[in-house]
């Protein structure tokens, strides 16, 4: 069978492409009560990540996400709160190979769903709990698939394999080099994969852990093996949830879009804030009063910008910033992800007492409360201009606690006012 020429991420021509993702595990391995799959990430359930990075590949047609039957209801209301389309809830069976042969029924028995779903060519098997997937590895091993017949991804080892003997001691080892470590995403011609698990046994049912070696053992193909990167490894414990979330709080860290209003004070402490911040993460700025049709702001909306800084004179900070949260609020990023909006005030005043009265300080914490129910998350940072000397300093300052706002995107603390 020629594969079809693929054009870049373009959709291949002709290719029905359908994903099944498992994720009906119980997730022991981790602990606690719930499934790692249905863990919160940044505040969305970890399986919403997966399911997310499916639904970014306009060539898949179906994303078929097998669940167990208790958690059939906590899927359907992911998918409603997240906005997930293409998306079926299939349920799961006691193991994870039951889970996928389920999935693949859909597109060949009704049971298995209240219409038929159209037959892929090819279906990628990918976990649930495998949330960094990009399209390059995906269209590879499909690609593959349709020229083997079966393909994944795979890994190099990092500790060595060895056997044990009865007695509980080393056996033999097997030399490192010589092997790899089965990962996903996979790939298979649909006709393959569900002739094999037709024909499999219950004993690989049960206690099989390898949809390549079913393909090889009940249909004779060989899957082609396709190095994939490091990111697609597979949350099983405690410590890869930690890490899933350092990756993505990181993800949501590369960019932030400096709005300052047009008065002087502002404009200069803007402009020493960009420069401050450049040399650590890419800075936007925009030094518009806001429009609601502001296209450059727009623009960085639509670009998936996660972090804002809003500078304005005091008196002014918080009527301001409310226009970048309309303006967020009626685009999809907080639905996704917390976005970190940091209100700079600027203390221009000559006095020396300190510049900003309880009452200042309610309204930042009150607008800050609200709108945490939006997933933003609004610090408060003052500035204080008096001494034009210092000012590059306390900009410098500033820009520090800018920065650690931004990567600790933590939402106990939104509504304090930190001093630069
Ligand atoms: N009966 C099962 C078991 C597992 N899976 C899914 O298969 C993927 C990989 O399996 P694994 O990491 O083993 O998940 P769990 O079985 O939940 O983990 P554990 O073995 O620690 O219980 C996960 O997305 C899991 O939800 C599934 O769909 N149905
Ligand atoms: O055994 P687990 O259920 O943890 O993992 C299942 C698969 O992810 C694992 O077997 C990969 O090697 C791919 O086949």
């Amino acid at each position: 069978m020629e594969p079809s020429s693929w054009t870049g991420d373009a959709r291949p021509a002709g290719t029905p492409v359908a994903v099944v993702l498992p994720a009906g595990g119980s997730g022991e391995r981790l602990g606690g009560a719930t499934p790692k799959q249905f863990c919160a990430v940044q505040g969305r359930p970890l399986v919403s990540y997966t399911v997310q990075a499916m639904e970014r590949i306009s060539w898949i047609s179906d994303i078929i996400v097998v669940v167990s039957s208790e958690k059939i209801e906590t899927m359907k209301a992911i998918i409603e709160k997240y906005g997930h389309k293409r998306v079926m809830i299939v349920k799961g069976g006691i193991t994870r190979h039951r889970s996928i042969f389920n999935g693949l029924k859909v597109f060949t028995e009704n049971e298995f769903s209240n219409h038929l779903l159209q037959k892929p060519e090819v279906v990628i098997i990918h976990d649930a709990v495998r949330p960094f997937v990009e399209e390059d590895i995906l269209s590879k091993v499909v690609m593959a698939a349709k020229e083997h017949g079966a393909a994944g991804a795979i890994r190099p080892l990092v500790s060595t394999v060895i056997a044990s003997a009865a007695d509980g001691c080393l056996d033999h080892s097997l030399e490192r080099a010589k092997y790899r470590a089965s990962e996903m995403p996979q790939a298979f011609l649909f006709d393959i994969i569900y002739e094999a698990y037709q024909q499999c046994t219950d004993y690989d049912l049960d206690y099989g852990t390898e949809c390549l070696h079913l393909a090889l053992k009940y249909c004779k193909t060989n899957a082609k093996l396709v190095e994939g990167t490091a990111d697609l490894w597979k949350v099983t414990y405690k410590r890869d949830l930690y890490a899933a979330e350092s990756i993505i709080k990181d993800n949501l860290s590369q960019q932030v879009c400096v709005i300052t209003d047009v008065k002087e004070a502002a404009a200069q402490v803007g402009f020493l804030l960009h420069e401050s911040l450049k040399s650590q993460i890419k800075v936007e700025s925009i030094s518009v009063c806001l429009s609601k049709n502001d296209s450059h702001l727009q623009n960085i909306l639509s670009g998936q910008c996660y972090n804002f800084v809003c500078v304005n004179d005091k008196k002014h900070a918080l009527q301001e910033t409310q226009q970048v949260v309309d303006m967020l609020e009626k685009s999809n990023i907080p639905l996704l992800y917390p976005v970190v909006l940091i209100l700079v005030l600027l203390d221009i005043s000559e006095n020396i007492s300190f510049s900003i009265g309880m009452e200042e300080l309610s309204r930042i914490k009150k607008f800050a409360r609200e709108v945490k129910n939006e997933n933003i998350l609004v610090y408060g940072l003052l500035i204080q201009c008096k001494d034009h000397l210092l000012l590059q300093d306390t900009v410098n300052s500033a820009a520090a606690l800018i920065l650690a706002l931004i990567k600790d995107r933590n939402p106990e603390l939104v509504g304090q006012l930190l001093v630069a």
